[in-house]
């Protein structure tokens, strides 16, 4: 700090290092002198004559600048009074020493140039010393007179040494006086200088302070700044992150944009084509307001048409079955056929290994026969040389000549053998010719009789098919219908008698049911005769679908498989069997094991379809509950608790969604786990033993399917509920024989079923309050009796005359319900916004 305070104020390190170098011209001049200065200050006079011998150069450079020996005694003049009188003692020491000079008058040198030591020394060769250290001898008796003159020389050096040693001594005093001054001033300047440098100093300190502070602050808001630019940093590689994000993001987004458009694109054809089609449909609905009534002529005529497809169905069944006589005996016919050619062919490949076998033997023969014919030759030359020979004897030649009798013998016998053979082979190759030309024949009837088969076999395909989409376009029409008529639609089910009931004498097993045969009521009326008085009355009915006792389940469920898939198309849907205990409701509803019911076979259509539409784009999340109404009371069957003392209540939100708390809801994926859902709620619904049903349901049970639908391409939301439900049988208690707890359960099924009339009396008769509160079951129902849910009622209906009276209860309830308007049925569907 201070080397580089001190570089910083100029002349100062310069006079201090003793560089000589620029700045410092004041303080050179002395420091050259300063060793010929400091020579004569308290030197002996030995060491004054050795320094003077030195200092001869010195010297010299001295008197450089006074001029040699001219201005000497001017300078003597000038000379201070110090050095003066240092002049004075070396002359008066000097003058001491050789007194014998003082006997010479000053005189006689004045006026005389007196010699300058460097003359003398020059002329002389003496050194200083050799000058002071001179000692005179003289033999004895010397006159004083040569002594003195020996001493004039003598002291003339010794003079001219004294001016010389003045000299310098003056020189180097006035230098030293110089020096003095010019280190006063010098120091002076220093002080200046150093008071300047720490006035500077200070302002240098206070600057380097606020510097320093400054540099603080700087450092500090540095820091800042590093830890911002960490800070900023971060955030733009966080930034940067977010970056490929969002553009990744955006890419997506324009993908999916050019999605949107293109399904905004495809949306807004389909809303102009369904705008078309609303157009139409309006006019249609308009149409089909109007043409009602033509409508249900047309019905009718369909109706006819289905008749009469029913009946070309019939006939074409009838025919099928003939043409499947038919087949079949031409079937038959082709076998035998077959076999017939089968065995020519087998008789043919055995004449043609016959055949074989035969030209083998001809092969032979002829062999034999070349071989006969050469040996023939040959005993006949034989015979020539024998001849010619003339010698041979008669014997030889008798015995030749019996052995070509011989020959000629098995020659001729062998050509008889092969014309017979050859006969022969003629008789198969006309056999085989016969056999290929019936075989040929038989091919070309097996062609024909296939064709006709293909063209019978399509003919009845098409009238199958021509039947099925009679029946479609029926089932569409009626739907049609029934949505714009906005009524509960009611399908009357009858079930057969049974067999308790045909073998056991104390049931009345008479049928009090009759079903039209034919015209409008077709598959839609039937009448039941209850005893009035001693005689009887029968009472006609006509609902959406009467089933006779042979109506399947599967004819059952294919009458609703419809109302069932709307489920899936976001409508609500209500299916629930109503009627006298006994009467079959659960059988409809949930069947056995080898005869499936509705529930069941509904489960299985909407998980087959599910998976169909899963190829369109549709996700499915089913989920599944089921509860019962026991004595007023809403039971959870699928909660696993054994004691489940849950106070279950209903409640319906703004949108008709109807919610039971506490109730255990089940994600289904597949049908088997609604199968094994339904067998674990039935071993929890209450059933028991009835008088008129051993296994009798003693509550109402209510499986609901929710279904949120999501087409993921089109990203339509659609949600549907199916709700099927097998209420309790309605019972005369007085009939019934019930007691205790089985009274008190027929009481509350009574109660609750007879303010379901009370509701339903309600809307036939469009009243302003329904009374849907007056029990669980009707509230329960609400959504589906006063809502816009599709709702269909299975009146189902003993056949036997000793239930008339109950079934006649029933068909005039059914009736009632057939004859409630409801709202048209509303699709819950969320398209997504263009
Ligand atoms: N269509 C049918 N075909 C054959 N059997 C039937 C049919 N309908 C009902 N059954 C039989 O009749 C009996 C009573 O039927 P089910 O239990 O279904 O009557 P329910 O109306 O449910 O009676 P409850 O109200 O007492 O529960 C059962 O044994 C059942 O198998």
């Amino acid at each position: 700090m201070d080397g580089r305070r001190a570089s910083r104020i100029p002349g100062i390190g310069a006079g201090a290092a003793g560089n000589g170098t620029a700045g410092g011209t004041a303080g050179v001049k002395p420091l050259e002198n300063s060793r010929v200065a400091n020579v004569p200050a308290g030197l002996d006079r030995k060491r004054k004559a050795e320094s003077s011998s030195d200092a001869a150069p010195d010297a010299k450079r001295a008197t450089f600048s006074v001029g040699p020996g001219i201005s000497r005694p001017s300078r003597s003049n000038t000379t201070t009074g110090a050095a003066a009188g240092r002049a004075t003692s070396l002359q008066q020491a000097t003058s001491a020493r050789t007194a014998p000079s003082q006997l010479h008058p000053v005189s006689e040198l004045g006026p005389v140039a007196e010699e300058t030591w460097e003359d003398i020394r020059e002329r002389t060769g003496q050194s200083a010393d050799d000058v002071l250290n001179k000692k005179l001898s003289f033999p004895k008796g010397t006159k004083p007179e040569r002594k003195v003159e020996a001493f004039v020389p003598m002291v003339k050096e010794l003079k001219a040494l004294g001016r010389h040693l003045s000299h310098i001594c003056e020189r180097q005093e006035l230098d030293i006086e110089q020096w003095k001054a010019h280190s006063t001033q010098v120091t002076r300047q220093a002080e200046e200088n150093e008071r300047q440098w720490n006035i500077k100093q200070e302002e240098v300190d206070k600057q380097l302070k606020q510097i320093n502070e400054l540099l603080e602050l700087q450092v500090q808001a540095n820091n800042a700044l590093q830890d911002r630019l960490i800070e900023k940093e971060a955030a733009c590689v966080a930034k940067e992150g977010e970056n490929v994000a969002v553009r990744l993001e955006l890419t997506r987004a324009n993908e999916d944009l050019a999605r949107a458009n293109k399904s905004i694109d495809e949306l807004t054809e389909k809303i102009k084509v369904m705008e078309q089609s609303a157009k139409d449909d309006h006019r249609y609905m308009g149409t089909l307001q109007t043409y009602n009534t033509s409508l249900q002529a047309d019905l009718t005529a369909e109706k006819a048409r289905r008749d009469e497809l029913q009946r070309t169905k019939d006939d074409l069944q009838g025919h099928a079955a003939e043409l499947g006589g038919r087949v079949r005996s031409l079937e038959q016919q082709l076998s035998l056929e077959r076999d017939q050619v089968t065995k020519l062919r087998e008789e043919r490949e055995t004449s043609a290994r016959d055949l074989a076998v035969m030209r083998a033997d001809l092969e032979d023969m002829r062999l034999q026969r070349e071989r006969a014919k050469t040996d023939a030759t040959q005993a006949k030359e034989d015979l020539e040389r024998v001849r010619a020979a003339g010698g041979k004897s008669l014997e030889t030649l008798e015995a030749l000549s019996n052995d070509k009798a011989t020959m000629e013998t098995q020659l001729a016998m062998q050509q008889k053998l092969i014309s017979s053979m050859r006969e022969e082979l003629a008789a198969a190759k006309e056999g085989r010719a016969m056999s290929d030309a019936l075989a040929e024949t038989r091919g070309t009837q097996i062609t024909e009789l296939k064709v006709q088969i293909e063209s019978l076999q399509a003919a009845l395909a098409d009238s199958e098919r021509r039947v099925y989409e009679g029946e479609l376009i029926r089932r569409k029409l009626h739907n049609i219908i029934q949505d714009l008529k906005g009524n509960i639609r009611v399908y009357c089910r009858v079930r057969p008698v049974s067999t308790s009931e045909a073998s056991d004498a104390s049931h009345d097993s008479e049928m009090a049911l009759d079903f039209p045969t034919a015209g409008d009521l077709l598959g839609r009326g039937l009448s039941v005769t209850v005893p009035f008085g001693q005689s009887t009355q029968k009472h006609n009915f006509a609902f959406d679908r009467v089933f006779s006792p042979g109506t399947t389940q599967e004819n059952i469920f294919d009458e609703l498989s419809e109302l069932v898939q709307s489920a899936l198309d976001g409508h609500k849907v209500c299916i629930f069997a109503y009627g006298q205990t006994g009467s079959g409701k659960t059988f409809t509803m949930l069947g056995n094991r080898e005869q499936p019911g509705v529930i069941p076979r509904a489960m299985q259509q909407i998980f087959q379809s599910g998976q169909k539409l899963a190829s369109q784009g549709w996700q499915f999340n089913m989920q599944a509950s089921m509860l019962e109404i026991y004595n007023e009371d809403i039971r959870d069957l699928l909660s696993r608790r054994k004691d489940d003392n849950k106070k279950h209540q209903v409640a319906h939100d703004a949108n008709g969604v109807t919610t039971v708390n506490d109730l255990t809801v089940v994600d289904v994926n597949k049908p088997e786990a609604v199968e094994q859902l339904l067998a674990q709620a039935m071993e929890k619904r209450s059933v028991g033993f009835t008088a008129l049903n051993e296994q009798s349901s003693r509550s109402h049970m209510v499986f609901t399917m929710r279904i949120e639908g999501h087409n993921t391409s089109t990203d339509v939301k659609v949600s549907g509920v199916l709700n099927l439900i097998d209420l309790a049988g309605s019972e005369r208690v007085k009939e019934s024989g019930a007691t205790g707890q089985r009274l008190k359960e027929a009481q509350a099924i009574n109660k609750s079923l007879s303010a379901l009339g009370d509701v339903i009396m309600a809307l036939a008769n469009k009243q302003e309050h329904v009374p849907f509160r007056n029990s669980k079951l009707t509230y329960l129902l609400q959504p589906c009796l006063g809502g816009d849910s599709k709702t269909l009622m299975f009146l189902n209906v003993a056949p036997t005359r000793e239930f008339a009276s109950e079934s006649l209860c029933s068909l005039r309830f059914g009736s009632k319900v057939n004859a409630c308007e409801i709202n048209v049925p509303k699709k819950n569907v969320v398209v997504p916004r263009a």
